[in-house]
């Protein structure tokens, strides 16, 4: 079956199109939108209650279709977005508190139409894993019961399961008509089937039993055990209806009609198909044309086999029947043909029997070796995946490494197998495996638009699995983040639009990422916040260092760098506004429009490259190590050995700068043309195919992708003495009050300026008198303040128990008990005494 692709551009059906078109937050919308349509209940309800309702889809629907001034209300364990006219919460279905809440909003209204289209393992719902649909679904009608009025339409979502029919026993008893539905928008391939439960009979009182989990699903008996099995083969189990197995909701599984008259085991073919066909195969069959033209296969037959998953007890009676007849009209042997054989041949009999028994044997031998196998797949590849996880969750791995591990059948990597995973119903245990992991950015993600959040459709399940990968990757970011005070004070930077890195390199920043500007980052990040929160003290920091001004267009940080003794040989480069990069970028695009060289240039560029290569050679040879490059000039000896160790694994930040800054001096000393320039430009990932790929993958490539470039002497050694400075540098509590010292003195000094100012101007006073103040105000300013001594006062007399300050005392004063001090040296006397 082909299953249509949901990633890159063909991912969307049309109902997620149709969906964005019209505004609906979810295709979800689309199913109710069909079952209402088919049923009306929407237009004649007045207050509806959706159970399980993110991201919101069937309220929108509601909120269109109902009258105006309705009562829509909506709960779900995820958080909702606003929609006009609906009152949302997020509560879990299953619980008191979310009955209560019900309640509050509901007065004494009662609900028209109650609407549960809830799917544990999906959407935000992970801490509800426990509950499977079934119970989820026993929930909601729960729900309804108390909430629903007389007469009233109760829609629930069910997976067809082994509890399917107990549940749709349930809801026969307490409606007047219960019609199970799929409508058109659901797939074909989704074991998702809608019930319609219509006239609410509201009886007076409910047996408790009848909406709980564990008597219903485990009380209410399945259809009847066939007999024919038995005559076939008495060994046979007795036959289980368990519907689709765990995690394999996805699986439609067809099969010929006239397999089903032929096969010795008709139980297990109702049990494990969805439908039996009666489309001919390309090279024709026979007996299933004849079985198609046959009088007994009637209208009934065909709907019956049309889907098997929503029948029951009658209708498999009546296949089992059809199959009878049609056997015996085929001459195909049957119980009564056997009874009959048997009184003339019966030794031939037993040894056909025998035979059959035999096969059948083999057969489930074989099948349940294989689906063990599979399990123990299915188990080891989930194990290998929890450890992923938790590797990743302790920060031991990149996101990248998950599911890359094993190599598909092309050689792709497992994580762009995403059907085989899917098929093997993985998905849904590592879901459940990251459930905790999941849990908390789920909480705060916004749904997804189009995936309705069904586990029961291949693409949407894979689509989840991207979905969980991006929002593990989102995680490990978001980690990093918050345990990355360099990552914040850089994002902060940038949203102020102060990234000094920004206009220097602006490639190299998206691979450096957040842990390339060291210390610095952290420490002038402080400083700036600081400043904006308008401390004296560290304003003055930066203005005494002067650094708070940006000149020549370069950051002030760069500028400030290359303001070095180090750079003052290379003219006009604090001059030049545009970053290295910047001028490569420039360079390239004038390369493009220009293409044409001359041809000295050309010669000139060529000798260049033999240098260059001859260099690299040398640098080649001498370096062994990934990570550690050495990079060494043959004709002079101006090179530097440069470990350009990373930081965890990004480039260096520093060792970008001296190589902008050896770049900027080649091409100062004409040691580089421009041309050279562009020619390093075009490197093997110059023009590498983005499209499509994941962020994950694309930061993680970003690190590694950028070619080394040669370093100078001069620059290494500019990079080392910044990091000496750096290190020399006080701790920030000192800097700060050393600055604020400064900064006060400052201040002294600025008003001494203003009073002698005053005094120059005062025409009263000779000058003797205006210098003599002037020296005066000097020595006031110098003289320290000496700070009164605390005083100390007895608490005793009219001071005795007084609270506040006592009369007569004025400055610093401490209260002291004459009693305990008697007392205290008492005591000392007596230890003496003792000693
Ligand atoms: C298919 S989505 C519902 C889509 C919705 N009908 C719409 O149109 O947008 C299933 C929802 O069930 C919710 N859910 C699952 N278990 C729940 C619970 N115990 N309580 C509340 N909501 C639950 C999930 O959070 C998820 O959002």
């Amino acid at each position: 079956m082909a299953i249509q692709k949901k990633h890159g551009k063909g991912r969307l059906d049309k109902w997620y199109k149709l969906a964005k078109e019209k505004g609906y937050r979810a295709r979800a919308a689309f199913k109710l939108i069909q079952l209402n349509k088919k049923y009306g209940f929407l237009e004649k309800s007045k207050v509806a209650l959706d159970l399980c309702a993110a991201p919101g889809s069937w309220c929108q629907v509601c909120a269109e279709t109902m009258p105006t001034n309705s009562i829509i209300i909506g709960v779900d364990l995820a958080p909702i977005k606003p929609i006009p006219k609906v009152i949302t919460f997020q509560s879990d279905i299953t619980t008191e508190k979310c009955r209560a809440t019900i309640r509050t909003h509901l007065k004494t209204w009662k609900a028209d139409v109650v609407l549960h289209d809830g799917a544990p393992n999906v959407g935000t719902a992970w801490v509800q894993d426990s509950y499977n649909q079934a119970e989820l679904a026993l929930h909601s009608l729960k729900l309804a019961t108390e909430f629903l009025v007389e007469g009233g339409t109760f829609v629930t979502k069910v997976f067809r399961s082994k509890d399917y029919n107990s549940l749709l026993w349930v809801c026969n008893q307490l409606f007047a008509k219960v019609e199970a539905t799929k409508p058109p928008s659901s797939r074909n391939v989704s074991a998702e089937i809608f019930v319609v439960c219509r006239g609410f009979k509201a009886p007076k009182r409910i047996d408790p039993k009848l909406l709980d989990p564990r008597s219903v699903f485990e009380d209410v008996a399945g259809p009847a055990p066939n007999n024919e099995a038995k005559v076939y083969n008495p060994e046979i189990k007795k036959r289980k209806r368990e519907g689709y197995e765990e995690g394999e909701y996805i699986q439609f599984k067809e099969i010929s009609a006239s397999e089903f008259i032929n096969t010795v085991d008709p139980i297990a073919i109702l049990g494990q198909y969805n439908k039996l066909s009666f489309e001919q195969p390309k090279n024709g069959d026979v007996a299933l044309a004849a079985l198609d033209k046959l009088p007994e296969t009637t209208e009934e037959i065909r709907l019956c086999c049309a889907d098997l998953k929503v029948l029951g007890r009658k209708e498999f009676k009546l296949l089992l029947k059809w199959r009878l007849k049609v056997r015996e009209i085929f001459g195909f042997p049957t119980k009564k043909s056997q009874k009959a054989v048997a009184v003339d041949e019966e030794v031939a009999v037993v040894e056909n029997m025998d035979e059959e028994l035999r096969i059948q044997e083999e057969l489930q031998r074989i099948k349940e070796k294989e689906s063990s196998k599979k399990k123990r797949e299915r188990r080891r590849e989930n194990e290998k995946k929890q450890k992923e996880i938790v590797r990743m969750q302790m920060n031991m791995t990149a996101p990248m490494d998950i599911g890359m591990e094993q190599d598909g059948p092309r050689g792709e990597g497992a994580m762009f197998r995403l059907k085989t995973i899917d098929a093997n119903a993985a998905l849904n245990k590592i879901a459940k495996g990251k459930m905790a992991l999941l849990k908390e950015a789920e909480k705060t993600k916004d749904y997804d638009f189009g995936s309705d959040g069904e586990n029961d459709d291949s693409d949407e399940e894979a689509d989840r699995l991207e979905e969980e990968l991006d929002n593990l990757y989102d995680q490990y970011r978001e980690r990093k983040a918050a345990s990355d005070a360099k990552y914040r004070a850089k994002k902060a930077r940038k949203e102020n639009g102060d990234d000094e890195w920004e206009g220097v390199s602006g490639d190299e920043k998206a691979g450096s990422d957040e842990d390339d500007d060291e210390e610095l980052e952290v420490d002038s990040s402080d400083d700036d916040s600081d400043l904006e929160d308008g401390e004296p003290g560290q304003k003055l920091i930066t203005d005494l260092d002067g650094q708070s001004e940006e000149k020549d267009g370069l950051s002030k940080r760069a500028k400030n760098f290359f303001s070095q003794g180090i750079f003052a040989e290379i003219p006009g480069l604090l001059e030049e506004p545009e970053s290295e990069e910047e001028t490569q970028e420039a360079e390239l695009v004038e390369a493009v429009e220009q293409p044409k060289v001359t041809k000295k240039e050309k010669k000139e560029k060529s000798e260049k490259k033999d240098t260059k290569a001859k260099s690299k050679k040398a640098a080649e040879e001498s370096d062994d190590e990934d990570d550690f490059e050495v990079v060494k000039n043959n004709e002079d000896d101006d090179w530097e050995n440069v470990e350009r160790k990373k930081k965890n694994g990004r480039p260096d930040i520093d060792i970008i700068t001296a190589e902008a800054m050896t770049l900027a001096h080649q091409l100062a000393t004409g040691e580089k043309t421009s041309y050279d320039v562009i020619d390093d430009g075009y490197t093997k990932h110059a023009f590498k195919d983005r499209d499509g790929l994941p962020d994950w993958f694309l930061d993680d490539e970003s690190k590694h992708d950028k070619p080394h470039k040669p370093i100078t002497k001069a620059a290494a050694e500019a990079i080392k003495e910044k990091l000496r400075a750096y290190n020399a540098r006080p701790i920030k509590k000192v800097a700060e009050a050393k600055a604020r010292k400064k900064f006060k003195q400052a201040q002294r000094l600025e008003k001494l300026k203003k009073k002698a100012d005053m005094l120059v101007g005062d025409d009263g006073l000779s000058e003797k008198e205006k210098a003599s103040s002037i020296s005066k105000l000097m020595s006031q300013v110098k003289k320290k303040t000496r700070k009164a001594p605390v005083k100390v006062v007895k608490a005793a007399g009219s001071n005795r128990g007084l609270q506040g300050r006592p009369k007569g005392v004025k400055g610093r004063y401490k209260m002291v008990d004459p009693r305990m001090k008697k007392e205290l040296r008492a005591m000392k006397r007596i230890s003496k005494k003792k000693n």
